[in-house]
C-alpha cells in the first residue's frame, strides 16, 4: 500500500491490499465496488492525529458513501456524522453511531426527519434559513425538546470547484448570508425551544487549494467575534467538509496539512472544531471494478464496452470528472486510445475518454478513486441493478453489499387493476 492507495500491482496484477482484484471478480462478480478498510481506517487518522490537542469532532460526510459497514467501522474509530435526511440518520443510528456526534445539514430538512433527529437527541442541527429555525422552534416545542443549533452561514468565497459543487457562493441555495447572521443569532436566542450553540460553513467539494478554507474560516471568525459582542456563547465552529483528492493531476493539500492550517487558523480561540469530510475519507480506498464486454473499433473512434456503466458511477457523466482506469492484469501488446463506455443507452454514458489501454474482451479493468460518490449516487437507470460491494481488510474480502436481484427493482411497483 502506498501513501495514494491501498491498490498495487503485484507481478503484474493489481491488488486491493492483500487479495488480487482477480480473485474479487472470480467471487463476487463484476461490476462491483472495491473497498479498503487499511485506507479508511488510515485517512480517519490521519485527520484524528493532525489535530493534536485541538478540541475537535470529526463528522464524516454520510452521503459520499452511506454503506454500513464503513459507517460502523468509521463509528468504531471514533467518527461523528454528517448527516442530510432522515434516511442518513437511519443509517448512522443502525451502523451503531452515536447520535450525541452527529450533525444535520442540509436546506430542506422535513418535518419527519426534524422529529426523528430531535427523538434522537442530536448533536446539533445545521440550520440553513430563518424559515427552518422557526419550524424547528415549533416542532421541539411540541416534542418538548431543546433543539441545539448551530447556524450555516454562507460565506460567499469562491472553492474554485465544479460550478455544481459549489456551496459558498452568495448566489448558491446553501447556508444563510452573512448580512443575516447576527440578526437571525438575535431570534434563536429568543426562541424557547432552541439553544444556539455552534456556528458553521461548508463552501464546496473536492477543494485541491488551501486558500478558500482559510479565507472562509476567517470570515467566520470575524463573525463570531461580532456576535459576541452581543452576548452570544457559541461553543463550536463547523468548518464543513470538501477537501478534494488526486484523480488525475491536481495536487490537493495532504489531510494534515489541510487541518494543521485550519487550526491555526482558529488558534487559541476556546472553541471545538467540527470538520464534515467526505471524500477525503473515503476517496481513494475504493475502486470499481468492470469486466470488459465487447471490443469496437470504428472508423472514428475505438470502444471498450464494460458492464459497469453511468448508472454505477455517475461523476464523469455528470461533472465530466476524470477517474484513471487501470487493468487488473498487465498484458504485453501495443495499446489503442479507447472511449470506456458503458451498456447504458445514453451517449453521455461513458467512464473514461482516450484512454490508452492494451484490451481483450473479458479483460478486468478498475476504475479508480471511486469509493466517495460512487455506490451512494448509483441509480437502477434501464433496470440495471446496484452493483455489489466489497471491504478487503488485509487477506480477506469480505461482501458488505449484495448485488440486487432483479425483482428488488420492481417490488414495490403495482399492475392497474
Ligand atoms: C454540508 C456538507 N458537509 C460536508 C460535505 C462533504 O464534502 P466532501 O465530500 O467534499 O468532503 C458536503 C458535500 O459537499 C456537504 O454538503
Ligand atoms: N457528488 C459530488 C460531490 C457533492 C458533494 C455534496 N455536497 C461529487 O461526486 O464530486
Amino acid at each position: 500500500m502506498n501513501d495514494r492507495t491501498p491498490f498495487c500491482y503485484r507481478q503484474d496484477q493489481l491488488f486491493a491490499e492483500s487479495v488480487s482484484l482477480a480473485d474479487i471478480a472470480a467471487e463476487f462478480g463484476t461490476p462491483c465496488y472495491v473497498y479498503s478498510r487499511a485506507a479508511i481506517t488510515s485517512a480517519y487518522q490521519a485527520f484524528d492525529h493532525a489535530f493534536g490537542n485541538h478540541d475537535h469532532l470529526i463528522c464524516y460526510a454520510v452521503k459520499a458513501n452511506s454503506n454500513l459497514a464503513i459507517l460502523n467501522l468509521l463509528a468504531g474509530l471514533g467518527s461523528g456524522f454528517d448527516i442530510v435526511s432522515g434516511g442518513e440518520l437511519e443509517r448512522v443510528l443502525k451502523a451503531g453511531g452515536d447520535p450525541q456526534k452527529t450533525v444535520f445539514s442540509g436546506v430542506g430538512k422535513t418535518c419527519e426527519e426534524i422529529q426523528s433527529a430531535l427523538a434522537a437527541n442530536i448533536f446539533c442541527f445545521n440550520v440553513e434559513s430563518e424559515m427552518e429555525l422557526i419550524v424547528l422552534n415549533e416542532i421541539a416545542g411540541r416534542m418538548g425538546k431543546i433543539a441545539p443549533v448551530s447556524l450555516r452561514i454562507n460565506p460567499d468565497v469562491d472553492a474554485n470547484t465544479h460550478p455544481y459543487i459549489s456551496t459558498g457562493l452568495k448566489e448558491n441555495k446553501f447556508g444563510i448570508p452573512a448580512t443575516e447572521a447576527e440578526r437571525i443569532y438575535a431570534l434563536a436566542k429568543q426562541l424557547p425551544h432552541i439553544q444556539p450553540k455552534g456556528l458553521d460553513c461548508h463552501i464546496g467539494s473536492q477543494l485541491t487549494e488551501i486558500a478558500p478554507f482559510i479565507e472562509a474560516a476567517r470570515k467566520m471568525l470575524d463573525l463570531l467575534a461580532r456576535l459576541k459582542t452581543q452576548g452570544l456563547a457559541i461553543d463550536h465552529l463547523d468548518l464543513g467538509g470538501g477537501l478534494g483528492i488526486r484523480y488525475q493531476q491536481e495536487s490537493p493539500p495532504t489531510i494534515t496539512e489541510y487541518v494543521k492550517a485550519l487550526s491555526a487558523t482558529v488558534g487559541d480561540t476556546p472553541l471545538r472544531l467540527l470538520i464534515e469530510p467526505g471524500r477525503a475519507l473515503v476517496g481513494q480506498a475504493g475502486l470499481l471494478l468492470t469486466q470488459v464486454q465487447y471490443l469496437k473499433h470504428t472508423p472514428a473512434r475505438n470502444f471498450a464496452i464494460v458492464d459497469a456503466a453511468m448508472n454505477d458511477l455517475l461523476r464523469p457523466a455528470l461533472y465530466h470528472a476524470y477517474h484513471e482506469i487501470l487493468p487488473v492484469a498487465n498484458r504485453p501488446g501495443t495499446s489503442a486510445s479507447y472511449q470506456v463506455v458503458g451498456p447504458v443507452c445514453e451517449t453521455g454514458d461513458f467512464l473514461g475518454q482516450d484512454r490508452h489501454l492494451t484490451l481483450e474482451q473479458n479483460d478486468l479493468l478498475a476504475i479508480m478513486s471511486a469509493g466517495a460518490y460512487g455506490m451512494s449516487m448509483s441509480s437502477n437507470y434501464n433496470t440495471r441493478p446496484r452493483v455489489a460491494e466489497v471491504m478487503v481488510d488485509g487477506h480477506t474480502a469480505h461482501l458488505i453489499r449484495a448485488r440486487e436481484p432483479i425483482e428488488y427493482l420492481y417490488a414495490l411497483e403495482n399492475l392497474l387493476p
